[in-house]
């Protein structure tokens, strides 16, 4: 059960609301993949899956699943099942029943339904819970449960809105191998809604960026990081170094010099973007590689930061830059260091 999932110039305006939640936003997901959509807090992320899920209707625009427009369709029947950061199970049921409950709602017998539980209890490494109360379960226990209740109706879409926002790390890591395991048994198309860009980096195929209810970008994983459609794309996605300049033809020029640029549908004012972890550190007056443009820089500040270490640059003009160190003899504060920047990791946006 898979289907592609077409939105088409989705737009909703709260009553009162100064502006709109969902500004003419069009986003395709095709059939047994998963994109996440990434976006600022009040961006209309969640308003966007609640109005695929039937949950809010739209003011204009379609949501097609396997080529049906589903305004018309009640939220039970369209096929889609969603998963919230708290799991809203029912405290009073066992984590079986919680499972069987759409299944007895639309008429299966107890027994069949049941079974049925069993099967997804196990599909999510919950086999043997079944007797229990949602009380008695971890966060990260009844998060499964809400993915295996939302799998168990067979849904063709599956709607994960900051699912893991409230797990601690390891679990989240849990859970992300535990969907990677369901994408293989069951293949949902896939919405995570996650605040999280590396979440959705090792999760998704793709990544929607969404601002003011807006799409501003749509690609796979790594464009989202490394061809960022606009500036705000490529600070969402944690890219920290910007060199403000110029595109002059097939060179960005700026108070660091004249660096080469991929064919870019960018003119003029253009800041020139090369991810931290991309930047290579060279000791000073080594050779440069033909790939690589260099940069003379003192070394400001070194930081941990679990295996790697960050550290901060500053040039002779003054502009900041950031690279990350391996974990193995980092440079220190005071260091005069070299940046080689990967001529294949420049790209360029509009200022
Ligand atoms: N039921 C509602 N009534 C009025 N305004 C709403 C309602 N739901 C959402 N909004 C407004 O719509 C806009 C988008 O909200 P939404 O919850 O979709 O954003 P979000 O990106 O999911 O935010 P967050 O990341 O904080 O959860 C916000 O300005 C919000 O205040």
């Amino acid at each position: 059960m898979s289907a592609d999932l077409v939105l088409d110039h989705l737009s909703k305006r709260f009553p009162g609301a100064r502006s709109a939640a969902l500004d003419a936003l069009s986003l395709t997901v095709a059939a047994r993949t998963c994109t996440a959509v990434l976006g600022p807090s009040g961006s209309g992320k969640s308003t966007l899956l609640r109005v695929i899920a039937g949950l809010e209707t739209p003011d204009a625009g379609t949501v097609r699943i396997g080529g049906r427009d589903v305004g018309p369709i009640v939220a039970e029947r369209r096929g889609v099942g969603m998963v919230f950061q708290r799991s809203l199970l029912f405290p009073h049921l066992t984590v079986r029943d919680n499972i069987a409950f759409a299944d007895r709602v639309a008429g299966m017998s107890r027994t069949a339904a049941r079974t049925r539980a069993e099967e997804y209890l196990a599909m999510v490494q919950l086999a043997g819970y079944g007797d229990r109360r949602v009380g008695e379960l971890s966060g990260g226990q009844e998060q499964r449960v809400a993915i295996a209740r939302a799998l168990a109706a067979e849904p063709a879409v599956l709607l994960l809105d900051e699912p893991f926002s409230a797990l601690d790390p390891a679990l989240r890591t849990d859970m992300h191998d535990l969907l990677a395991t369901i994408r293989r048994a069951v293949s949902p198309t896939i919405v995570l809604v996650t605040h999280d860009r590396d979440e959705a980096a090792r999760v998704a195929d793709r990544i929607a960026v969404v601002e003011d209810g807006a799409l501003l970008h749509e690609g796979s994983v790594a464009d989202a990081y490394r061809r960022p459609r606009t500036l705000q794309v490529a600070r969402l996605m944690g890219g920290r170094n910007e060199i403000p300049g110029r595109v002059v033809g097939d060179r960005h020029v700026s108070v660091l010099g004249r660096f080469p640029v991929r064919q870019t549908a960018v003119e003029g004012d253009a800041v020139l973007l090369v991810r931290q972890e991309d930047v290579l550190l060279a000791e000073p007056d080594t050779p440069v590689p033909a790939t690589a443009s260099r940069i003379e820089a003192m070394v400001t500040d070194v930081r941990r930061a679990g295996a790697r270490t960050d550290v901060t640059v500053r040039t002779p003009d003054g502009t900041v830059l950031h690279a990350e160190a391996p974990g193995t003899a980092p440079p220190i504060p005071g260091d005069a260091i070299g940046l080689d920047l990967p001529h294949a990791a420049l790209h360029v946006v509009a200022a």
